[in-house]
């Protein structure tokens, strides 16, 4: 699994800061983040590939800095927005799938369409391959968000409330796709079932690590620290 490591990092939007003294290794195969709405956690998912940078400290994945070598970091690291809307860029599901593949001129136009359809089939959207892809549901706007990244094969994928806008079923069909990535997977989330028998997760609490361990001990600590 890669190395990402987050070394005493702190972030402030202009004279709000938003995360102090952060530090954590993560290698795990499976990183869950939790913590109230507004506590650092998509602040700090964005540090991950060089989406914002820490304005003290350093964020590296294997070794290469995430605001220094952003563009490397973002062929390692990908990234999944909440709002699958907003990473729809083309009319169709196949060549929204296919744009990602743009820049890669050692891929012929055959090998792209391989790529393209092993990822369409594996998460069922073989079907939809030529429909609209702003007609599909929901759930299948967030499938087809994340095959999108993981057409390029990152070595991480980062997932900030991928579950957010979807109803349970949806929501059970994107976390069944999360647990059968080869993927390291750092996932932001308020659905804490998601997160169930994951070996680490870390609780963001006013921009500071305020815990961080087993999703059985962590979860836990969360839901007192909430008061529920
Ligand atoms: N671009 C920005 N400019 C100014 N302030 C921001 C910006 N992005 C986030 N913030 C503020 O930083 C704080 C932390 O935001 P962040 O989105 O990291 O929290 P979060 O834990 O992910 O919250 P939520 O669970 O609600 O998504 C919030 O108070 C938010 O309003």
């Amino acid at each position: 699994m890669p190395t990402i490591r987050i070394e005493d990092v702190a972030h402030a939007y202009g004279d709000r800061r938003v995360l102090e003294h952060v530090d954590l290794t993560l290698t795990e195969p499976r990183i869950g983040i939790v913590g109230a709405n507004g506590s650092g956690k998509s602040t700090l998912a964005r540090m991950l590939n060089g989406l914002v940078e820490p304005t003290r400290g350093r964020v590296t994945v294997d070794g290469l800095d995430a605001a220094r070598d952003g563009a490397a970091v973002r062929r390692k690291v990908g990234f999944v927005f909440p709002d699958p809307e907003a990473q729809i860029v083309m009319p169709t599901v196949r060549e929204d799938v296919e744009f990602s593949l743009r820049r890669r001129r050692d891929l012929s136009p055959d090998d792209k369409r391989l790529l393209v359809d092993e990822v369409l089939g594996r998460y069922s959207l073989a079907d939809h391959a030529d429909h609209p892809a702003h007609q599909l549901s929901s759930g299948q706007k967030q499938l087809l968000a994340i095959a999108a990244i993981l057409v390029t094969r990152p070595d991480v994928l980062v997932c900030d409330e991928p579950t957010t806008l979807l109803d349970l079923r949806h929501a059970h069909q994107v976390s069944r796709l999360l647990d059968t990535l080869d993927q390291q997977v750092v996932l932001v989330t308020h659905h804490l079932w998601l997160l169930e028998g994951w070996e680490r997760v870390v609780c963001i609490d006013e921009g500071r690590v305020a815990a961080d361990g087993p999703a059985d001990e962590v979860v836990p600590f969360y839901r007192r620290l909430m008061g529920v």
